[in-house]
């Protein structure tokens, strides 16, 4: 079983070897993400051409050999070459180093996968099959898609700023958890899917208010 845990990237060095499709849908991942990206590839698509014009990223053009990795020391390295020994070898490399790999399509040097996601301000929802249908987890993205849409963004900033305030009130985490178990309920999910914000929010606030709370 695979263990999940979102990372945070930022300024975190993470190398790709292979500058192809993959490697471009990759990098633009971990870019959102905010890490300072290298490829090493003799070649790269326009996508990633574009990105290295515009100093986002790093691009060594260069084959990968055994030591490219040393001085980058990176956190992660994902191994997107069409040849599977450049892929073992950088695997190993990156190991000694101390990084975790991904190589999409050699799950026996892999330690880690990268899910479909849907970003919604702080909510991040994520699907794997574990490599056994990444288009199934396509499909599943998209209907989460619709089902989640931009409204959410607004609302988890709202309900950030609200559990800050209500972090204040006394009673302890006890009493906050069973605060917010009675106000958070599946209505507010779907009153926020249909848009209706302002309602959801009064919903909430309602809830504390019965409950005696004042934030
Ligand atoms: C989630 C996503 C994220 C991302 O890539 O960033 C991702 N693959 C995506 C799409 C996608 N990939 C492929 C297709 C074509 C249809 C098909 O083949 O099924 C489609 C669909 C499409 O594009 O329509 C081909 C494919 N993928 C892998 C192999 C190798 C193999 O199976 O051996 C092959 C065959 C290559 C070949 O035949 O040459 C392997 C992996 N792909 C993973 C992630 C990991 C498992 C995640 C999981 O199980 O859910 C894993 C194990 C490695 C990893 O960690 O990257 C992204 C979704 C984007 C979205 O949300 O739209
Ligand atoms: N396209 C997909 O959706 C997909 C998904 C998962 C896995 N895969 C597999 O992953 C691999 C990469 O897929 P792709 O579509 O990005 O392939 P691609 O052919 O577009 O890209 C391969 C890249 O590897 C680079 N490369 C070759 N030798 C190298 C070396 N010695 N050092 C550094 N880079 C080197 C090439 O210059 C090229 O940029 C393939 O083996 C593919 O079967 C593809």
């Amino acid at each position: 079983m695979l263990y999940p845990l979102n990372l945070e990237l930022s300024a975190k060095v993470c190398a790709i070897i292979g500058g192809g499709r993959v490697a471009e849908r990759k990098a633009q991942g971990l870019l959102a993400a905010g890490a300072r990206v290298t490829v090493i590839a003799p070649e790269a698509t326009a996508g990633l051409r574009q990105l290295a014009e515009q100093r986002l990223l790093c691009w060594r053009q260069e084959e990968y050999r055994p030591g490219s990795l040393q001085e980058l020391c990176p956190l992660l390295v994902f191994c997107t070459a069409d040849v599977p020994a450049v892929n073992r070898q950088a695997a190993a490399e990156a190991r000694s180093l101390g990084a975790l790999v991904n190589a999409a399509a050699q799950p026996e040097i892999t330690d880690f996968q990268v899910p479909s996601r849907v970003q919604r301000g702080d909510l991040l929802l994520t699907v794997s099959t574990g490599g056994g249908s990444p288009a199934f987890s396509r499909l599943l993205r998209e209907r989460l898609e619709q089902e989640y849409p931009e409204s959410f963004t607004a609302f988890m900033d709202w309900l950030a700023k609200l559990r800050a305030e209500i972090k204040q009130v006394p009673g302890g985490s006890d009493t906050h958890q069973q605060l917010w178990r009675q106000v958070l309920n599946q209505q507010i999910i779907d009153l926020v899917r249909a848009g209706e914000l302002r309602q959801a929010e009064d919903e909430i606030r309602h809830g504390i208010t019965d409950a005696g709370i004042k934030p």
